[in-house]
């Protein structure tokens, strides 16, 4: 039986995967901000004040709250036999290559982090070679090493709970990534959702040692019958292939069709969500940006395959067709292109809707805010000066667990 619930994107939230950002923060640098996928530095006092802002208003509208990092202390807690085995898989994912490192580490990690909770946080903040106190004379690699640098890289982007693992009606996508850095957040998934009361036995349809790459944001559970699945800078159309097969092979899965939204490939528009998300039973947000390149294809499923077509029309007429009644589209930045581009940047788009017409948007996007108070939406407004250098909103720092259906 799958704790797993999520067949629309606007039903009343429930239940809400989150992660508070921690030290991870911290250990970024100028140098690595682009291989961690970061455009600059939070101030981890304020993003975290954020953060525990954003969680507040879920609570305060009668959604419960679930952290990534309790949920994954809960299942090492309880599982004592699974911490050596998480460990020692968590130091080869981190790239550490020789025995004697390998040690060192897993040794410092067990003398220093008994309590589980504390651990789980360490293993997303990462190592600094300062901490790990090795005695350089028996080591060429520590004599030559600067003696600041990250031995275990942070995961810093385990904030966008969106991402690493994606709910689709009763079950799951673990996530193959893109990006080296954001690959490591899946061990957690493959832990919780083997493990943990509250998700074991959720029908696993993509793993995380697939070949193909695909990302949380890029998926959006239209209602129990249609799914859409992005075609992105993070995900590729063979995932979206392998993915519809095993959904359709679910004799428990109402989905009936996939749509394939095909968006430019750039960071800017790096996940379908970021570029377009539903807010209310006939109205999505969407970026001006990608009105006029879209091409959408149709996938069903044909004896133990698929069949795909290319879809003709307008983004309206293709929704109002598998949506089934007509819909709005809402432009991100009132249709000014300026602060279309601005507020997008900064997840104008990228909201989260908890009930039909009610979403978390971020305070900075005010023009795109204005429009969708004026639209009659019901606005549940949070702060974002620092959350937002990360280059995602409220949809991608959530990922919802059950949704009424
Ligand atoms: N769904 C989303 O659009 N998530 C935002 C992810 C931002 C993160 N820095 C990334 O580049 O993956």
């Amino acid at each position: 039986m799958s704790g797993v619930n999520v067949k629309s994107e606007i039903k009343p939230l429930k239940k809400v995967l989150l992660h508070r950002p921690g030290k991870e923060l911290l250990n970024l640098t100028p140098n690595t901000l682009e291989e961690l996928l970061f455009d600059d530095i939070p101030f981890l006092k304020v993003a975290q004040e954020e953060h525990d802002a954003f969680a507040q208003a879920l609570r305060d509208n009668g959604v419960e709250v679930f952290y990534l990092e309790d949920l994954m202390a809960e299942v090492l807690e309880a599982n004592p036999e699974l911490r050596e085995q998480f460990l020692k898989q968590w130091i080869e994912e981190a790239g550490i290559r020789t025995d004697r490192y390998q040690k060192i580490i897993f040794d410092y990690m067990q003398e220093n982090y008994p309590d589980a909770k504390d651990f789980v946080l360490k293993t997303m903040e990462g190592i600094n070679l300062t901490e790990l106190h090795t005695d350089k004379s028996n080591s060429l690699v520590d004599l030559v090493s600067e003696s600041s640098k990250m031995v275990v890289a942070p995961m810093p982007n385990l904030y966008f709970t969106r991402d690493p693992f994606a709910m689709i009606g009763n079950g799951v996508s673990i996530n193959r990534m893109y990006s080296e850095t954001r690959n490591r957040e899946t061990i957690y998934g493959e832990y919780i959702f083997a493990h943990h009361p509250m998700l074991k036995g959720t029908p696993e349809y993509y793993s995380r040692y697939n070949t193909f790459h695909i990302e949380g944001g890029d998926i959006l559970n239209i209602n129990d019958k249609v799914l859409a699945i992005g075609i992105s800078q993070r995900t590729e159309p063979d995932a979206i292939d392998a993915i519809a097969k095993n959904i359709f092979n679910d004799p428990t899965s109402p989905i009936e069709t996939i749509l394939a939204f095909n968006i430019p490939n750039s960071r800017a528009f790096m996940h379908l969500d970021t570029v377009f998300t539903q807010i209310d039973t006939d109205k999505f947000t969407i970026h001006p940006g990608i009105m006029g390149p879209l091409t959408v294809f149709e996938i069903t499923a044909e004896g133990e395959g698929i069949k795909v077509k290319e879809v003709n029309g307008t983004l309206e007429s293709i929704l109002e067709t598998y949506v089934g009644h007509p819909v709005e589209l809402i432009p991100c930045g009132g249709g000014d292109r300026i602060a279309a581009e601005r507020e997008q940047w900064n997840d104008g788009s990228n909201t989260l809707c908890i009930a039909p017409g009610k979403i978390v948007v971020y305070e900075r996007n005010d023009v795109t805010n204005k429009v969708l108070r004026d639209k009659g939406l019901d606005l549940i407004i949070v702060p974002s000066a620092e959350l937002s250098r990360g280059r995602g909103g409220p949809r991608c720092m959530s990922m919802p667990i059950e949704r009424e259906d």
